[in-house]
């Protein structure tokens, strides 16, 4: 969030006293206004904590008064809490407690003057009455901390927290829910759950990333003018169509099926011949002009594939090929991985493959290499838990490609995609949880590695096939359970959706 802080000082330095906050405030309550639909007496609580993300609450909380609505705020530090906003909520007569505080000694705070004065009158409260007025208003507006934020949330906040989780009340977080780490998207204690994030002047990383991702429910962008003075080279990306189009490898007069490369699927075994014919589905429609197979699942392969080049004969010998895939279903096939791993050409990495491969001689490959992990094979390579790379996803993904020297698509919940030579992880916006399906990912690897075979690098060639993939996933599920082969069909209308928009 340096990048960030720096670039508000910077536009601060430039305006006025106070503008970028009035700006975020009034975009705050336009979109809180937009969710209660009918402002005048409705009910709204905010949750004020002792930052400048507080005072975006009080300032928002002020308008939504002016416009009728009943607005009460509560205070985590009352001897803390922005006093310009606390002084505009109330000069439009909002109401402000303590948050162990009761309504009735805040109210008479709210008609004196300053900070400190609601401090002495309100410290005296059951806590039982913040969480009513949770409990019994229609918005409840989260503005304990934003990017100031430390640690997880303390208790106070907490118990907030948890009360606003409990209502019927919708949920609007202040630039984002309190308790997720805006950098990371990590998640390690309580948080607020949001229906709406509004965030101010960029899309904190965090927030695209789960677990946060989830804590945040809908984000709205709210601009402050940042755009102006922010740095370009963003920590994370995501591919919209108009990229990804540009990226599609499509033919041309020149081209004939090898000029639009070839790829090789070393994957299946006699237990797991299903991951063979699902990898070359996959590859099929990735827009390579042929698909060469080697393994021992040749027969199911051509059974359903007729157009497949099948040989029995090991990776060397099955022919030239513009890119390996191994890995899907290979069981325990460790001499055809390392035989793939020694080749010359982009190599995608995935499932046993991954297990398989031995380390020293992926680092020493000079062609790129995409390795495809989700998270439980991630945490093997990098000898954590499981859930240390659920709750830390990006770190899990820039960690894997430094220590391999590979590009890293670590699937999952948020597929992310790390270059080895850092710069920007690309996030996945299309990613749909009826992807978590078996043989899903069989389907992405095939697909990722026909594009790294028509040219793609192997950063494009990772986000662009889990970009078609996700999308794939969406129009094959269409609101109902789905199969692997049922994604893998779906990829041309994925193809067309992004390349005729
Ligand atoms: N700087 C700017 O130009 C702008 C900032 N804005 C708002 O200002 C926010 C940042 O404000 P601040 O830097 O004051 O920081 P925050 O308000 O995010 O949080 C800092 C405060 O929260 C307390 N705190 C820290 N960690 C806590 C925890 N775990 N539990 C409870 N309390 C904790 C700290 O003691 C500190 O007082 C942004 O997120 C945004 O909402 C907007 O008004 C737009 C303009
Ligand atoms: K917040």
């Amino acid at each position: 969030m340096e990048t960030v802080r720096t670039a508000e000082r910077e536009l601060m330095a430039r305006l006025p006293d106070g503008a970028l906050m009035q700006r975020a405030a009034a975009g705050l309550a336009a979109a809180c206004a937009d969710l209660l639909g009918r402002v005048y007496g409705s009910r709204v609580v905010l949750l004020v904590g002792s930052g400048d993300n507080g005072g975006d609450a009080l300032y928002a909380g002020a308008r939504l008064a002016r416009r009728g609505a009943g607005v009460t705020a509560v205070l985590l530090a009352p001897e803390r809490a922005h006093a310009g906003g606390l002084g505009a909520l109330r000069r439009a007569a909002g109401r402000v407690v303590g948050a162990g505080g009761d309504a009735g000694a805040a109210a008479s705070a709210g008609a004196t003057g300053t900070a400190a004065s609601v401090a002495s009158v309100a410290s005296v409260a059951s806590s039982a009455s913040a969480e009513e007025l949770i409990a019994r208003a229609d918005l409840v507006v989260d503005g304990i901390v934003g990017i100031g934020g430390k640690g997880g949330l303390r208790p106070d906040a907490e118990a907030l927290a948890a009360a606003a989780g409990r209502a019927r009340a919708a949920v609007v977080a202040v630039d984002l829910p309190s308790g997720v780490d805006a950098d990371t998207g990590e998640v390690r204690g309580a948080a607020v759950r949001a229906d709406l994030t509004v965030t101010f002047g960029t899309h904190k990383p965090g927030l695209l990333i789960d677990p946060a991702r989830e804590y945040a429910g809908s984000v709205r962008l709210v601009d402050i003018g940042l755009g102006e003075v922010l740095p370009d080279g963003a920590e994370l990306e995501a591919l919209q169509h108009a990229d990804v189009a540009r990226l599609l490898p499509v033919p041309t007069g020149e081209s004939d099926k090898y000029r639009r490369g070839v790829v090789g699927i070393a994957a299946g075994s006699d237990r797991y011949p299903g991951a063979a014919v699902l990898a070359v589905s996959g590859a099929l429609r990735g827009g390579a002009g042929a698909v060469r197979y080697v393994g021992p699942a040749g027969d199911a392969v051509i059974a359903r594939f007729p157009e497949t080049l099948v040989s029995d004969r090991g990776p060397h010998k099955a022919g030239r090929v513009q890119a390996w895939v191994v890995g899907p279903g290979a069981g325990e096939d460790a001499g055809t991985v390392a035989e793939v791993v020694a080749a010359d050409v982009p190599v995608l990495i995935d499932a046993d493959g991954l297990r398989l491969a031995d380390a020293d001689a992926v680092r020493a490959r000079t062609a790129p290499t995409l390795m495809t992990p989700h998270a439980g094979e991630a945490a093997a390579l990098l000898g954590v838990a499981r859930e240390e790379v659920e709750h830390g996803r990006l770190a899990a993904a820039r960690e894997l490609a430094a220590r391999y020297d590979a590009t890293v698509l670590l699937k999952g919940s948020t597929t992310l995609v790390a270059d080895p030579a850092g710069g920007a992880v690309r996030v996945n916006p299309t990613g749909t949880a009826w992807l978590a399906t078996a043989g899903s990912g069989d389907v992405l690897s095939g697909l990722a590695g026909s594009l790294l075979a028509a040219g793609l690098s192997a950063l494009d060639a990772g986000s662009v096939g889990a970009y078609l993939h996700g999308l794939a996933g969406r129009f094959a599920a269409d609101g109902a359970p789905v199969g692997a082969h049922d994604v893998a069909d779906a990829i041309r209308r994925a193809w067309r959706d992004v390349y005729l928009d």
